[in-house]
């Protein structure tokens, strides 16, 4: 619980932006936590016999232990999203000291990245990839420059309903480190309001791939809404 409103490091985010009609929205990118992790680690544990090793280990759905698993992995879920909601409150709350205007609650979004879903009697785990059924609203981040799109699933059923989660890195980040100078990063980022430094090296977008085309190759699996464009951007 002393988790709850935190949001996590290495690239979960909370970002104000605004869209092409000037609209503001809040971004967040943040999960379950230490809960989440811990859960997991417990049950790939258990399914590999007690203790954690290589390979491929699982148990049926409808063991006692599969069903326990579905019921922990709904918990973290919605733990996410009440830490999601504590943050965007906060927000909300900084925000209102300054601007005029109320938060528009009936448009939020809520997808998740790493978990697993019913459909049809089957499950669907999606890592590195988010639900995007038809009609279906999402948010596919790029990276702390060139911001997000908010997209409306097609229900592609070759993509098992899903699309991408966001741009993936496109190097690690002792390469990026090591690789991306502080200028060049520095000079990215003029016009946004950041954490601009060696720490944060790691995040810039050159360590991303180029999200436009990452929406280019995903238009069979999701519609743009619209492209949100970073004012400020708060790294975990
Ligand atoms: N708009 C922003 N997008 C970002 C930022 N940092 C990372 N990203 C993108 O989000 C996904 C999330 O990936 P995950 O695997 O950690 O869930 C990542 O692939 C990037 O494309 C950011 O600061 N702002
Ligand atoms: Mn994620």
């Amino acid at each position: 619980m002393k988790q709850l409103g935190s949001l996590g490091s290495g690239n979960h985010f909370i970002e104000i932006g605004a869209d092409e009609s000037e609209q503001v929205w809040i971004i967040i990118h943040s999960g379950s936590r230490n809960i989440g992790h811990s859960v997991a680690t417990h049950y790939m544990k258990l399914a590999a016999g007690g203790k954690a090793r290589e390979g491929h280990f699982g148990f049926s759905t409808r063991s006692k232990e599969g069903r326990d698993y579905l019921k922990d992995l709904a918990f973290c879920l919605e733990f996410a999203l009440a830490n999601r909601f504590e943050m965007i409150g906060r927000v909300v709350r900084e925000i209102q000291h300054t601007c005029d205007g109320e938060a528009d609650w009936e448009r939020l979004i809520n997808r998740n990245h790493n978990h697993a879903d019913e459909k049809d009697g089957l499950l669907i785990h999606r890592k590195g990839a988010t639900h995007a059924e038809a009609g279906m609203q999402g948010v596919i981040p790029g990276n702390m420059r060139d911001g997000s799109f908010i997209v409306e699933g097609k229900g592609n059923k070759e993509a098992l309903w899903s699309s991408s989660h966001g741009a993936g890195r496109v190097m690690g980040r002792k390469a990026a480190k090591r690789s991306i100078k502080l200028k060049q990063f520095v000079d990215s980022m003029y016009g946004i309001v950041a954490k601009v430094d060696r720490h944060t090296l790691d995040e810039a977008p050159f360590a991303y791939k180029d999200i436009e085309q990452v929406m280019r190759l995903q238009k069979d699996l999701v519609k743009v809404l619209h492209r949100v464009k970073p004012i400020i951007n708060i790294k975990g």
